[in-house]
């Protein structure tokens, strides 16, 4: 056993690397520590594309060019949190691991490049997320590239999961094979320790999911420990989520990325995180979490059976993943409170445990999973909505299969009823049904563009399907278009007298309002943006408070039952047809129009 602790959980969030956007520091930190691997002094290039995304450490994207070749590689450059970083034999561990997957013919994984000391990685002093510890020691790793795409940005499919199912089951037979005394060590997310996830509950935000948790912990106390000695051991993967599985051409499985949360536990927990995974993949969270999740692992299954007594606690060790995930992220919330992206990556977690764990009945989703384990499992069989009624899966067997994806039902995700009330309007003679999901999406910053796309990535996130979101701008011409989104701000602090006063010494009252609406027909899928502006100036309040700054914008478009009156002034269905909002969701008409036809 290592020395670590569950705190260290806790420290994870102190040494996490800091680097973010600085690639000066971390161009030096190649430039000294992997001048042969980039062959520098021979005239070979690099430049750093990106950070990539990553919940510890921090990963970038790197593009190297050799002087004789016109063609670049890609290299992935990893820092280690600074936990991993202070135990040499956990970084040894991980290249191990991935040596040795890398001799299995159908497994790829990334592999590290030698540093110029001729160690398969490099130390660092380099800034950390908590000033107190900065800088700290971290470690650094230059990988090889597995071109392709994660699983997260691709249309997840049950046949793309069974092809995962079958992926991980080829990495778990070879680890079979694969021993290094690193891997016997304390990790909280490992749910081996379910256990210690109760120091955690605290976190969590309300009394009945705390009640949730407890409830997993206690049926995996009481009905898996005693099972313990009877599940087979092996190094896992441990992480086999849809960030660390890469697609390449014609949707096949490229490879695996990240050992990062590696150890020696039980062999069945493997496929139980990768299905809680699932679960959370965009074609689970179209309403098909257990088909999902039943895809996957019918597919490992058929290359790694499991035995009677791994099959006996799929359930409860799925439900323990996901409880440690919606747990730890609870965690993190309560460290850093102004994330409101954690908790809204979080909802689905949630979701799919209380569906899981509360919802549907034990027995009969045991009973599905011995199915896709039988010798009768095909994905049709399988490929069924989460359960309205509890006994969904007798029925099942006998009835035809409905499909979630032909209603055209579209969420507006807003935190503003008096859009609500004007897109309602709007949209009222359409062939989509408009819902509303009531959620205050964090105000972002940045161009009006990328706000409203954001904004709609972490709606359709919440919702796992269609949905519409939009950002409003006021933007003045003579302050070349500020406050822009900025303008709930200024509202809020300023109010109407203040908007006008920021114009006082300018001769240009002008201004225009922007709406900004994205759209996303489900997870996976493209987001569309469609951009309207209406033209008008700054005037001293007139006509309704009611609704944000329509008082102050006297618009100068339209015939004579709009131009010259606030929108205040007018009539709400005068304002739809001249208005930013109103022309932007005539984009998006036109839009959903020619995309069903
Ligand atoms: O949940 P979301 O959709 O983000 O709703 P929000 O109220 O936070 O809206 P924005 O982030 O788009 O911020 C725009 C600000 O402009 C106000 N606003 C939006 N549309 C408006 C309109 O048509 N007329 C007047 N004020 C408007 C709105 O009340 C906000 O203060
Ligand atoms: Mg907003």
């Amino acid at each position: 056993m290592s020395s670590e602790t569950p705190s260290d959980e806790v420290r994870r969030k102190w040494l996490k690397p800091a680097i973010g956007e600085n690639f000066i520091l971390l161009n030096d930190v190649l430039s000294s520590s992997y001048s042969t691997a980039l062959n520098l002094s021979s005239g070979g290039t690099f430049k750093i594309l990106k950070q990539l995304d990553s919940y510890d450490d921090e990963n970038f994207l790197l593009e190297h060019t050799t002087p004789t070749s016109t063609t670049t590689t890609k290299y992935l450059v990893k820092v280690h949190n600074g936990v991993e970083s202070e135990d040499a034999k956990i970084i040894d561990y991980q290249n191990s691991i991935m040596t040795h997957l890398n001799l299995h013919p159908s497994i790829t994984t990334t592999a590290p490049l030698l540093s110029d000391d001729g160690a398969p990685f490099s130390n660092h002093k380099l800034p950390v997320s908590s000033p107190q510890h900065s800088p700290a020691p971290l470690t650094v790793r230059l990988l090889t590239y597995i071109e392709g795409t994660p699983m997260a940005y691709k249309q997840v499919t049950p046949a793309l999961l069974f092809s995962a199912g079958e992926y991980l089951a080829n990495v778990d037979s070879s680890l079979d094979n694969f021993s290094h005394p690193a891997s016997e060590r304390f990790h909280a997310w490992d749910q081996k320790n379910t256990t210690s996830l109760r120091e955690f509950v605290k976190y969590i935000q309300t009394p009945e999911r705390q009640k949730l948790v407890s409830s997993v912990i206690d049926a995996f106390e009481s009905t898996v420990l005693p099972d313990a000695s009877n599940l087979r051991q092996g190094v896992l993967q441990s992480d086999f989520n849809d960030a660390n599985i890469i697609i390449g051409a014609s949707d096949k499985i490229a490879g695996v990325i990240d050992f990062g949360d590696s150890v020696k536990s039980w062999r069945v927990l493997d496929c139980t995180v990768a299905m809680a995974y699932a679960m959370l993949s965009s074609y689970g969270k179209t309403g098909h979490s257990l088909a999902a999740s039943a895809a996957f692992l019918s597919g490992f299954n058929t290359k790694y059976p499991l035995t009677p007594t791994e099959r006996m606690h799929v359930r409860t060790l799925v439900c323990c993943r996901l409880a440690c995930s919606a747990t730890l992220g609870a965690y993190s919330y309560s460290q850093d409170p102004t994330n409101k992206y954690l908790l809204l990556h979080a909802e689905p977690c949630w979701r799919t445990l209380e569906l899981v764990w509360s919802q549907v009945d034990a027995d009969h989703l045991a009973s599905f999973y011995d199915l896709a384990m039988s010798p009768e499992a095909n994905l049709d069989l399988l490929s069924v909505p989460d359960p309205t009624v509890p006994d969904h899966f007798q029925k099942l067997r006998t009835s035809t299969k409905r499909s979630f994806s032909d209603t055209k039902t579209i969420t507006f995700v807003t935190g503003n009823k008096k859009k609500l009330e004007e897109v309602q309007k709007i949209m009222e003679n359409t062939t989509a049904t408009i819902t509303n999901h009531k959620l205050d999406l964090p105000e972002l910053q940045g161009d009006p563009l990328y706000v409203s796309e954001e904004k709609c990535k972490l709606a359709v996130a919440e919702i796992g399907g269609a949905v519409i979101t939009e950002d409003t701008s006021l933007c003045f011409n003579a302050l070349n278009g500020m406050p822009g989104p900025y303008i709930k701000w200024f509202l809020d602090k300023c109010g109407h007298d203040g908007l006008n006063k920021m114009l006082d010494g300018f001769s240009d009252r002008t201004a225009y309002a922007q709406t900004v609406v994205a759209y996303c027909s489900g997870p996976g899928s493209p987001i569309h943006l469609f951009d309207g502006r209406t033209n008008g100036k700054i005037v001293l309040p007139r006509g309704p408070l009611d609704f944000g700054w329509d008082p102050v914008f006297e618009c100068s478009e339209g015939g004579a039952s709009s131009a010259g009156l606030t929108y205040a002034e007018m009539d709400k269905s005068v304002k739809n047809t001249v208005s930013h909002r109103g022309k932007a969701f005539e984009q998006l008409k036109s839009f959903l129009e020619t995309e069903s036809s």
